[in-house]
């Protein structure tokens, strides 16, 4: 029997802890290899990956990983492990036709276990988080509010616009998160942090700590990795802000009309409010930002859709002159809802293209059926509670339904080409079958509006970060990434002002 003397002693420490640390490995690895649910019989064939950690490739270059194991296998149907994590990956018409519309197929579950790189609150908080925010979602996106809302989206561009340097070169990806952010605020947050540029740099920072989603993290969900650490921190960082204000205005008695109000006035707890923000900025964050951003670049790229685009703007802002002295700025802040989203059909096209070209990654489910669920015709099943995984990029970038799929062309849905229309689910960019996306018509309205006031307030072209001409081709696009990311090298565009 070992002494605890012995254990104390300096030259017996490294060999116990190699062998703590072994044990522990034996236990991870035994516990994780003991748990994985085997596939049955009727699932795609396995690929085999890592022991213990299953397929890393699915984390580190999502795109090529499921690419590859499609080509590699049998009907383009694959299973493999990531962790202790079962996974299908589907693809194909008929597979791609089941994944979106099989009820039992659950997008919240799929997404809270496979995806971790948003502020984590669900400690907090012992409700269904996912069904609460759906609820609130819906509540607070509704036409009444957003309509009643529309003049905080155009006042809020305009003094971020009116910003712009025109002496040097502009980052559009800084200037359009920034800008989503707060109008994400003004729809489904505060208006404290919407009006305050202190609070709204120091939240939005919390989120760009956040962007990395942690491998790890996602294989062993019970440790208390880095990546989770962070982003509890971040959870209860955010809440904190938001509490405090809420304690301001209890004790003040002040109101405001915005969502965090409407969810204090019903009573909803302070957890479940901070939850509803910080996942609603999230879904802002992830997708409106970006694209806000990459559609200045696509248009600073290509001459003829910046023509046709800005025409389009200019053509509204005549159709809505009152007198001759009226510049845009009088002018597109007075536009109703309605006007908003049928008047600018080819903005609305650039978005549409925008979101096919720039959205890597895969849409994420968990069969909570209870019972195997067949992949389409394809002969396979997707198992009982194991996990099916669909890239965008096997429909989006179809050579036979997109013509040149990786380039910005707003005139791809046109009617004579309607690409979109070549097969069922042929986009999915907003989501499709049971579940569209829940914020279009919020993101649809805030991209509107700062493209075509940008179009309306300045003449642009890229330009190098001193300011200079630049006929270099827009750099790449992350395909490996999980969610829309910035270019792989900075874009910069040079502004001069239009009135
Ligand atoms: C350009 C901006 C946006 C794009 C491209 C986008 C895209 C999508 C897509 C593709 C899905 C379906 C995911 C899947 O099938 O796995 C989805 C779902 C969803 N989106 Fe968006 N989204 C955007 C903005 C927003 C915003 C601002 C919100 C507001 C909070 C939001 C809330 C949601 C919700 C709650 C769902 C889940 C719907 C469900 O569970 O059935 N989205 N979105």
């Amino acid at each position: 029997m070992t002494s605890p003397s012995a254990l104390a002693a300096p030259p017996s420490w490294p060999a116990s802890a190699w062998a703590l640390l072994l044990t522990m490995a034996v236990l991870l690895v035994g516990g994780l290899t003991w748990r994985r649910p085997a596939f049955p019989n009727g699932a795609p064939r396995l690929l085999k990956g890592w022991p213990v950690i299953g397929s890393a490739g699915f984390f580190r270059s999502r795109s090529d990983f499921l690419r590859d194991g499609k080509a590699k296998s049998p009907g383009g149907q694959f299973s493999f492990y990531y962790g202790a994590h079962p996974i299908v990956a589907v693809s194909g018409p008929s597979a791609r036709s089941s994944f979106y519309t099989t009820r039992g197929l659950d997008l919240g579950a799929g997404f809270a276990a496979l995806f971790a790189s948003a502020p984590k609150v669900d400690h907090l908080y012992d409700g269904d988080l996912t069904a609460d925010f759906t609820v609130l979602v819906k509540r607070f996106l509704n036409k009444n509010r957003l309509e009643a809302n529309l003049h905080h989206l155009t006042t809020d561009t305009d003094v971020a616009l009116r910003k712009i340097s025109t002496l040097s070169a502009v980052e559009p990806f800084d200037l359009m998160i920034g800008l989503v952010y707060q109008l994400t605020h003004r729809t489904l947050g505060s208006n404290d942090v919407a009006a305050d540029p202190g609070l709204l740099a120091e939240t939005l920072a919390i989120y760009g700590r956040m962007d990395a989603s942690s491998a790890i993290e996602i294989m062993f969900p019970g440790l208390p990795t880095p990546n989770k650490l962070k982003r509890i921190w971040g959870g209860a960082k955010l809440h904190w802000v938001f509490q405090k204000i809420m304690d301001d205005r209890r004790k003040t008695g002040r109101t405001e009309p915005d969502a965090m109000q409407a969810m204090m006035d019903q009573g909803d707890s302070d957890v479940v409010i901070s939850s509803v923000i910080i996942g609603a900025l999230f879904a802002g964050l992830v997708n409106s930002g970006f694209n806000a951003a990459w559609i200045l670049c696509f248009l600073s790229d290509d001459a003829h859709w910046y023509a046709e685009m800005r025409a389009e703007v200019d053509a509204v802002v005549s159709r809505h002159r009152l007198s001759a002295d009226e510049t845009a700025a009088d002018i597109l802040p007075r536009l109703s809802m309605a006007e908003w989203e049928t008047e600018f059909p080819l903005i609305d096209l650039g978005l549409r293209d925008s979101i096919r070209v720039i959205t890597p990654g895969a849409s994420i489910r968990k069969n909570i059926s209870r019972k195997d669920i067949k992949i389409g015709d394809t002969g396979w099943v997707i198992p009982n509670n194991a996990f099916a995984v669909y890239a965008m990029h096997d429909v989006h970038m179809d050579d036979r339904l997109y013509e040149n799929p990786t380039r910005w062309d707003p005139g791809r849905y046109l009617p004579g080409r309607e690409e979109d229309k070549k097969a069922p689910h042929a986009y999915v960019g907003w989501g499709s079958g049971l579940h569209p996306c829940l914020g279009m018509r919020f993101a649809k309205l805030e991209i509107t509006i700062s493209t075509a006031m940008f179009l309306a307030y300045y003449d642009f072209r890229r330009c190098d970060k001193h300011g200079n001409d630049t006929t270099e081709p827009l750099p790449s696009i992350s395909r490996n990434a999980i969610g829309a990311k910035r270019p792989v090298t900075n874009v910069f565009l040079k502004c001069s002002p239009r009135f």
